[in-house]
């Protein structure tokens, strides 16, 4: 492909990704399967213009939030052409209209280019060349490149550290495995992964995490395929070591999807016990099942929850750890998809705050006497933190919350606190992980 035509090919797939993760009337698919969709109906596109193509309009959703307000004050509506446009000439100050130049160049009207800027688009790209990406004049939401709706909520929670959690959400995650303590321990995991050239260091707070200073790709290396390591944040980790599930003990993992968390506990157990994978998810369920034959975890059953199910009756109260890790906004996950936080409105944040609230009192009722309730989200917004808990302990008083305090000094001995609060609740600011949340509850016996 000519440069021209990468362009070309960049402002066709940005058009789609408008249209059907992020306008208006949009269906709001994630935006890697609709880029997927789009190459592979373009099949003689090779690898290398790919990459071009995506990172392309890739830096267009990265700075979507931003591209919109400067277009928007100039009276114009943010088409593809425009988005990719002011992707290329903003924040190059210094550049003394080369950037002008190289994209009125790129605009070339050649056989596979795109069509040359018409006036208008020229005094849109006059009006943008040399203007930082971020204005001073921006209000908070394109400045933070944060949606406006979530910013009481945000502001509430982090004050004046909310600047540095938004610049971490902009920050690329790093990449964290979990070791399989079924199969192998950290230090053996480390010398493993040396041999096999990946290079690794220990995550802070989990015991059971490594970090790879440099993104690679670990899932073709024999650790991986030998089921010794999993891919997981550090976060996720501890959500699984505070459920402290022990060996023998019976758990449900409530919302298991692809058994990442079921995965971690099943560990704890020492595969002594049992460990059932609920979710309403066929098709994610399904995944579950590779991952836990690779780990060796041979305590799990899955179960899929179904309407009208009988399932959950059958075993009330029976089950001494209940995990929920609730379907939730993902606002804790966003360095991770940047385009999540075009796609998440308002209206879904208040539905899953609802459905949040009824699969907790669904499951509540396996937890027995003396047993636990562990809630867990990947959302930065107390809606679906806090204030579900104080909701469901003024529903549920015969339960009460562990103080973390305590949990952490009884699984995480000699280690600092990592937060304030009766409950976990990580940031990528503070702490380096996604966004997690975190609360044990104990069912009065
Ligand atoms: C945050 S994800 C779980 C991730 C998983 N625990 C892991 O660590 O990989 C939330 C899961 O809840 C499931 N879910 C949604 N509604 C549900 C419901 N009413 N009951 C149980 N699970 C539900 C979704 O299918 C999804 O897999």
């Amino acid at each position: 492909m000519t440069p021209a035509a990468r362009i070309a090919c960049a402002i066709d797939l940005i058009g789609v990704l408008e249209e059907q993760c992020f306008g208006p009337a949009a269906r709001r698919r994630p935006a890697d399967a609709v880029a997927s969709d789009f190459f592979r109906t373009r099949r003689f596109i090779g690898g290398g213009d790919r990459r071009v193509v995506s990172e392309l309009a890739w830096g267009v959703v990265r700075q979507r939030i931003r591209l919109g307000w400067h277009l928007d004050r100039l009276g114009v509506a943010p088409t593809a052409r425009l988005l990719l446009l002011a992707q290329m000439l903003l924040g190059r100050s210094g550049d003394h209209g080369r950037g002008r130049q190289a994209a009125e160049a790129a605009f070339d009207d050649s056989h596979y280019g795109p069509a040359a800027l018409d006036p208008a688009e020229r005094r849109v790209a006059a009006s943008l060349d040399g203007r930082p990406l971020v204005d001073p004049a921006m209000p908070d939401g394109p400045r933070l490149n944060l949606p406006d709706w979530v910013l009481p909520a945000l502001t509430a929670r982090f004050g004046a550290g909310l600047a540095r959690e938004a610049a971490a959400l902009e920050t690329e995650a790093p990449l964290d495995l979990r070791v399989n303590l079924l199969k192998t321990d950290r230090e053996a995991a480390i010398t493993l992964l040396a041999g096999e050239r990946i290079e690794v260091v220990p995550t802070p707070l989990s015991p059971w995490g490594l970090r790879l200073p440099a993104r690679r790709p670990v899932t073709g290396t024999a650790a991986f395929r030998q089921g010794l390591i999993e891919v997981q944040d550090e976060g996720s980790q501890l959500i699984a070591l505070l459920a402290d599930a022990r060996p023998g003990m019976r758990v449900a993992d409530y919302c298991a999807g692809a058994a990442g968390k079921t995965l971690a506990m099943a560990a704890t157990m020492g595969n002594k016990g049992k460990i059932t994978a609920c979710d309403t998810s066929a098709a994610r369920l399904e995944g579950a099942a590779t991952r836990l034959k690779r780990a060796g975890v041979d305590n799990a059953e899955r179960h899929l929850l179904e309407a009208g199910d009988r399932w959950a009756k059958r075993r009330a109260g029976s089950f001494d750890r209940v995990l929920v890790d609730a379907p939730c906004t993902g606002t804790g996950t966003w360095r991770r998809n940047p385009d999540a936080r075009l796609r998440t409105r308002p209206e879904d944040l208040a539905e899953l705050v609802e459905v949040q609230h009824q699969i907790l009192g669904k499951a509540s009722e396996l937890v027995r006497p003396g047993g636990r309730l562990v809630y867990a989200t990947c959302s930065l917004l107390p809606q679906e933190n806090e204030e579900q808990m104080d909701r469901f302990l003024a529903h549920a008083p015969g339960f009460v919350p562990i103080p973390l305090d305590r949990l952490w000094a009884e699984l995480r001995p000699g280690l600092e606190l990592p937060c304030e609060g009766p409950f976990l609740a990580l940031s990528p600011g503070r702490h380096g992980t996604d966004g997690f949340f975190c609360a044990v509850l104990e069912r009065g016996a």
